[in-house]
């Protein structure tokens, strides 16, 4: 069993188009470690505000079929990679943060993903749920590393229902 964070991110519909990932994510992987849903300004383009969370997750499913089933995931939820800028806004972003304690390149996908050590809206609710676990490369935990963190980029925790679940409250 392998335990697997994600980041979910969306900037177009995003209380429906998270509220789906987390719907597909379900019923495929049953329980979840949901963190809260935070929002924030899109980095690096000029954008709608972002939805941000990370998911948490046990898996007997390799890791190039977790990656090829979340692309799917995407694709479901009307995710289009037509080749235009790297920056765009987007109904649905699923990334793997990391898969057990895999290094390096595996199947397609780097690991751990940089955005843990680069974005706040990965990184704080990565500390969330996962406090007292070490980031396979830096040897440190994430609760350590989000002290530690520069924060340089505004985010707020949201209100968010999910399957009549409040999954985050308002600080
Ligand atoms: N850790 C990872 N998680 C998910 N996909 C990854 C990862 N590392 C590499 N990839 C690969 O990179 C490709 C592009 O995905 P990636 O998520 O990096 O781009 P993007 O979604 O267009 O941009 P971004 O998410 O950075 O805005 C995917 O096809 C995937 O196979
Ligand atoms: N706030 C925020 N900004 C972003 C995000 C994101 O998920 N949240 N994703 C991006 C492309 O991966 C680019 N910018």
């Amino acid at each position: 069993m392998a335990r697997v964070y994600l980041s979910l991110g969306s900037n177009i519909d995003r209380y429906r188009y998270i509220s789906a990932a987390l719907d597909a994510l379900a019923q495929r992987f049953g329980e979840l470690i949901i963190s809260s849903v935070y929002e924030s300004e899109a980095v690096g383009f000029e954008g709608d505000n972002f939805l941000n969370l990370v998911v948490g997750l046990d898996t007997t499913m390799e890791l190039g079929a977790l990656a090829s089933l979340l692309r799917k995931i995407e694709h479901d939820n009307d995710r289009r990679r037509d080749g235009g800028p790297r920056f765009s806004a987007r109904t649905l972003d699923i990334d793997i943060l990391t898969y057990d304690d895999l290094l390096g390149w595996h199947d397609g996908v780097e690991l751990p993903r940089d955005e843990i050590l680069t974005n706040a809206f990965v990184l704080w609710p990565l500390a969330e749920v996962a406090a007292d676990e070490l980031h396979p490369e830096q040897k440190k935990s994430y609760g350590d590393l989000w002290q530690a963190y520069d924060r340089d980029q505004l985010l707020w925790p949201v209100d968010f229902t999910w399957q009549e679940r409040q999954i985050s409250r308002r600080q």
